[in-house]
């Protein structure tokens, strides 16, 4: 088999809300789903780590149920392809993991229907797939996204020149987005909205200035999400009242959670580990790096064996 009759495709991990940026922020992550595809007679799913085991292992998968609703939407079929997927982004930890499996089905029907389409188009059907643009942007796009989705109306701004050190403080067990946004209440005052925009709106500022000492104080200030969800991750009080003394300038919860995120000052990424593995012995803790790339796809597909 030539080079040419393989892809592979890479999708980068994210932290959405960053605090106050609740539907509207994503950070991309340097951690991956990875998937090598080959054209094959019937559609095969091959787990490459543990964690990816439990997943169907044909059309029913995910991945590949998403590559067929994309290329329906473009009047095309899939070929049936033989996918190795290896991952090293934790599952339902508030890292985007499912965003960054639609974000990988959608480079996939990319690649098999030879749909060519922009970043601003797969962001803009992955938006409509998972209902905000916050986690599949920053997979698409890489860097820190800004995106604002209001039905169909959907604008996004991507931020590449931001350097931050981080850690996402990961628990053992899962927190499912679904059960997470089960907490949410249903409405917000009209004044508390204003707040919470002005909240929001000076994040974005501090974050652009580099102001990083004023972004960490307003993600604390969040009042879109985070105090309603404190219920699930009691750790997050912990992490809040601890890490700014270890050398955090602010710490949020990682997209719906369970993991936390802290902005770290230069150098200080030790000193923050060591300093919360004595509170929080239990939890995962990975020094993480922004990823510029966002989503991209090597190699190429037989065209003369692909279906028109
Ligand atoms: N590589 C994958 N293949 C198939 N399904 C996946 C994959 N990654 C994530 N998912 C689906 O997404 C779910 C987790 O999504 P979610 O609750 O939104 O948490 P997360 O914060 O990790 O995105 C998993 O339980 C699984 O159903
Ligand atoms: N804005 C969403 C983000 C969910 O991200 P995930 O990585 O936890 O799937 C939310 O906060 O519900």
């Amino acid at each position: 088999m030539s080079e040419s009759d393989m892809i592979q495709i890479r999708v980068p991990a994210s932290s959405a809300n960053l605090g106050p940026g609740f539907d509207s922020i994503g950070l991309a992550l340097d951690l991956y789903l990875t998937l090598d595809v080959i054209l094959s007679d019937k559609w095969e799913v091959i787990p490459m780590n543990r964690e990816l085991e439990e997943f169907p292992k044909d059309d029913t998968n995910f991945i590949v149920k998403t590559a067929a609703e994309v290329a329906k939407r473009y009047n095309k079929e899939l070929t049936p392809c033989q996918i190795k997927v290896s991952s090293n982004i934790p599952l339902a930890r508030g890292l985007g993991s499912s965003a960054s499996a639609i974000v990988a089905g959608i480079e996939l029907a990319d690649c098999i229907c030879d749909l060519k389409l922009s970043k601003k188009e797969k962001f803009h059907i992955a938006s409509l797939m998972e209902g905000h643009p916050d986690n599949v942007g920053a997979s698409i796009f890489g860097g820190l996204i800004i995106g604002c989705q209001l039905d169909e109306d959907i604008d996004v701004e991507v931020i590449h020149s931001i350097d931050l050190e981080l850690v996402a403080v990961v628990p053992k067990e899962e927190l499912l987005t679904k059960s997470s946004r089960g907490v949410l209440p249903e409405a917000m005052s009209y004044s508390e909205s204003v707040a919470a925009g002005a909240v929001s709106n000076l994040l974005v500022a501090a974050l652009l200035t580099g102001n990083m000492e004023l972004a960490g104080k307003m993600m604390k200030k969040d009042k879109y999400h985070q105090p309603y969800r404190k219920g699930l991750v009691p750790h997050l009080q912990v992490i809040e009242d601890h890490a700014l003394d270890f050398g955090a300038y602010g710490v949020t919860l990682s997209g719906a959670g369970p993991t936390v995120l802290c902005f770290i000052k230069k150098g200080q990424t030790s000193s923050v580990i060591n300093g919360l593995k004595n509170l929080l012995p239990n939890m995962e803790y990975l020094p993480i790096h922004v990823d510029y790339k966002g989503s991209y796809v090597t190699g190429s597909l037989d065209t003369a064996l692909l279906k028109k």
